[in-house]
């Protein structure tokens, strides 16, 4: 008997702050309102999706010293904004990117503890690790984290949210008028935590959430980020989402799992990626042609052409030739806080020189083609396929989604290729089970140690 089909894993990410969120269509509704959320996260669970995903940006981009203010700017808190859906959903996992470098575990741990139990069982945290000294001087830490320590303290981060979460035994609420008791003798631990980052001694306040542990994402690339998934995350959120790219990162960090004593379903992979439909495949093509018009706009291709040469390149004609100057060598600066292209600017540039000659591309057709996100673009059958063959395949165990506009651009998706993967026996057609883990197939947080 040939093998059961492995099940595709779905998250819902609310478009970005960047400049894949078409904010200029008519169609676009607020970033920032409830309601914006309540229609993406309730559209997700419609779709049966595993969880609704939150980036998180904790610092204004800023371009040649002033916001940059091409693309969305602004964004509500994301843990609130969780607590809320948790409110007005049911089923579907609520997922948040918090950053482990300018947090500290007590609070997080709360925290998270908090919307596990507001949500029963549905909490996920996306454990990230920016650390640069621009997002830095927002904290009273004043200043930031070496690089290289990134996961050294994020590792520590997570030791002891868990001790935390394991503090309170499962049974230590009793509430037996009888007996006058409310929590049974003994059954709060302290957690005295003595490391490099954190020197704490404390007694959690929340009770242990329903899943024990939240969910953990972690969201990174290096080879400390792999390592680091391996060790102690439930999924990574990756980039590489192209099949042969996939494929050797899916064989990667699935290697690494077993010498931490675990098997490759215990962490699943799951790239980023956004689809563009259309009833043949000719016309989805042509509105991928026009998204990508709409996210890269004249301007918007001269600030990432400035983001690459580190200079001040406003006089070129963005549907002309690339720049006869070369990039400063030392791009850093121009633009400050999230930022792409920033680790080697020179050898970008070659690249991008190669391509615009070799395809005749100008400034702004050169940026369409070279800065999109992974995309699935077909007829709704073309790419569940395509979806799941990346999962067959081994390139990934299912991706993290996100349509083009804010709230509505993943009804389509939900309305047509579910059912295309439901149809394949490779998607849930209704929730097996009510907590997150359940839904990743994790099953239980280790247990307590107490
Ligand atoms: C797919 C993906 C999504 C990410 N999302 C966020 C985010 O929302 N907020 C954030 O501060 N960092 C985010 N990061 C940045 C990572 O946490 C990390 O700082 C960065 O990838 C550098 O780590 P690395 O060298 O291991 O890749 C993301 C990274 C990846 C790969």
């Amino acid at each position: 008997m040939s093998e059961p089909a492995k099940q595709v894993h779905l998250g819902a990410a609310f478009p970005g702050v960047n400049n894949h969120t078409v904010w200029s269509d008519p169609r676009s509704g607020s970033q920032i309102d409830f309601s914006s959320f309540r229609h993406l996260a309730r559209t997700a669970e419609r779709g049966k999706f595993d969880f609704f995903f939150l980036a998180e940006g904790l610092r204004l981009r800023e371009h040649r010293g002033k916001i940059f203010d091409l693309d969305v700017v602004g964004r509500p808190d994301t843990l609130p904004v969780l607590s809320a859906l948790a409110a007005v959903t049911d089923r579907i996992g609520l997922a948040g990117t918090v950053n482990a470098t300018f947090n500290e575990p007590f609070e997080l741990a709360r925290q998270f503890a908090t919307l596990d139990h507001l949500s029963g069982g549905r909490a996920a945290w996306n454990v990230v690790t920016s650390s640069d000294a621009f997002t830095g001087a927002n904290f009273r830490r004043g200043g930031f984290l070496d690089r290289a320590d990134r996961y050294t303290r994020a590792a520590e981060f997570v030791e002891v949210a868990r001790e935390l979460w394991d503090a309170w035994a499962p049974d230590a609420v009793v509430a037996d008028p009888a007996a006058g008791v409310f929590v049974k003798d003994g059954a709060i631990a302290e957690v005295r935590h003595r490391g490099r980052q954190f020197d704490i001694a404390a007694r959690p306040t929340v009770p242990r959430g329903p899943q024990g542990h939240p969910v953990l994402i972690q969201a990174g690339n290096s080879g400390d980020g792999r390592e680091f998934a391996a060790a102690t995350a439930d999924a990574i959120y990756t980039i590489h989402a192209e099949l042969a790219a996939g494929r050797s990162f899916y064989a990667d960090v699935k290697g690494r799992l077993a010498k931490y004593g675990r098997a490759p379903g215990h962490l699943k992979i799951l790239p980023q990626a956004t689809f563009v439909l259309g009833d043949t495949e000719e016309e989805a093509r042509e509105r991928a042609r026009h998204i990508r018009h709409q996210q890269v706009s004249p301007q918007g291709a001269i600030a990432q052409l400035e983001q690459v040469w580190g200079r001040d390149l406003s006089g070129y004609d963005p549907d002309g030739p690339l720049p006869d100057v070369e990039p400063l060598a030392d791009a850093a600066g121009i633009t400050r806080g999230r930022a792409r292209h920033q680790h080697d600017p020179l050898a970008v540039a070659r690249h991008w020189r190669e391509v615009a000659e070799a395809r005749k591309l100008s400034i702004r057709g050169l940026v369409i083609e070279l800065t999109g996100r992974h995309a699935f673009v077909g007829t709704p059958g073309q790419v569940a396929e395509e979806i799941n063959t990346h999962v067959q395949g081994d390139a990934c165990d299912g991706f993290i989604i996100s349509g083009h506009l804010t709230p509505t651009g993943l009804d389509e998706f939900v309305d047509t290729v579910i059912p295309e993967l439901q149809e394949r026996e490779v998607f849930r057609t209704e929730y097996d089970g009510t907590t997150l883990r359940d839904h990743l197939g994790l099953g239980p947080a280790p247990a307590s140690v107490r």
